[in-house]
């Protein structure tokens, strides 16, 4: 069934696991993470960033958010599993109510290279417009280092821990999304991995809620390495190493968002098929490999993760 992302992170919390957020533009990588999530019976957040809304819609976000809605609904009202469908990094006003009004399980409102009050103004507005909806929502505290969509701040600023107390009493948001040491892409930390577990725990103590860790791919090496074998440059590529995600999940970190892990599984498909069939340009054959690849990532992330059999 088609559900409010709240309901899945709200049992996620009770019972300390994480559901995957997946990033999707496309009808191929939606059916990959459908294929992993009724393989391991899970609950399923799929979102979309505002470009994503723009590229589907060629230029019209609120015509791309309603395509995503039929297409996530499609799925979703004929399977066993949850799945919600969620805009991700929600910073233009008019994509967020144009998601609202498409039918969006829930909404990030990203305010958090604002100052405190404004990224709380900001969040209150939507919070009014989305709870009127029936719509949940998500926001930032800190911020990740690296280019987050137009917003590329060089160091990453860690989360408060008291801020985001006050924050999540101001704003009553469904879900926070604290920054402690991830960063969006390909090539994460500077030097060794490494996060903020401390101020993690003091966030959940403090709010009790339910808590999503942006830049959280892991940086498969078996996709890199196809995908270098067959011409991609991804030198020094490097993600979030399995344990240190599953220690934040411990910890209280309920969804986990996923988008670079998606796009290198695809690309070693793609590049390796490619490769080896010089004849071919049927579709629904030359992305056979990529939708492959994807789904084993898909499925061994919800398995890491602990959503599997959640559903
Ligand atoms: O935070 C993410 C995805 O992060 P990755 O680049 O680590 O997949 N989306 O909002
Ligand atoms: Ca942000
Ligand atoms: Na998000
Ligand atoms: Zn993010």
């Amino acid at each position: 069934p088609y559900v409010n992302t709240k309901d899945i992170l709200e049992k996620a919390n009770k019972e300390y696991y994480a559901v995957a957020a997946f990033n999707i533009n496309n009808l191929e990588f939606l059916q990959a993470i459908v294929e992993g999530g009724i393989e391991k019976k899970s609950p399923l957040i799929i979102e979309t960033s505002e470009g994503a809304m723009k590229y589907a819609g060629m230029g019209d976000p609120l015509r791309g958010a309603s395509l995503f809605v039929k297409m996530v609904r499609e799925f979703a009202d004929s399977l066993d599993i949850p799945i919600a469908l969620h805009l991700d990094h929600g910073k233009n006003f008019k994509y967020i109510i144009s998601a609202i009004k498409a039918g969006y399980s829930s909404v990030m409102i990203d305010a958090s290279d604002k100052p405190l009050e404004e990224n709380i103004k900001a969040t209150k507005d939507i919070v009014r417009i989305a709870h009127a909806a029936g719509v949940s929502v998500e926001a930032e505290l800190g911020k990740l280092a690296g280019i987050e969509d137009n917003v590329s701040s060089e160091e990453s600023v860690l989360v408060n821990p008291d801020e985001a107390k006050y924050f999540v009493e101001q704003t009553q948001v469904d879900f926070l999304a604290p920054a402690i040491g991830t960063s969006h892409g390909a090539f994460k930390f500077k030097g060794e991995a490494k996060l903020d577990y401390d101020r993690l725990k003091k966030v959940k103590e403090l709010t009790n809620m339910p808590l999503v860790l942006h830049g959280a791919s892991s940086v498969v090496q078996e996709m890199v390495e196809i995908a270098e074998n067959y011409g991609a440059d991804f030198g020094g590529s490097k993600g979030v190493p399995s344990d240190i995600l599953k220690e934040t999940v411990q910890l209280g970190i309920n969804k986990v968002n996923t988008d670079t892990d998606l796009r290198m599984a695809f690309i070693a498909g793609l590049r390796e098929f490619l490769h080896n069939n010089s004849k071919e340009f049927d579709p629904r054959k030359y992305m056979e490999t990529a939708k492959e690849y994807v789904k084993k990532v898909v499925s061994d992330r919800l398995e890491l993760l602990g959503s599997a059999n959640k559903a």
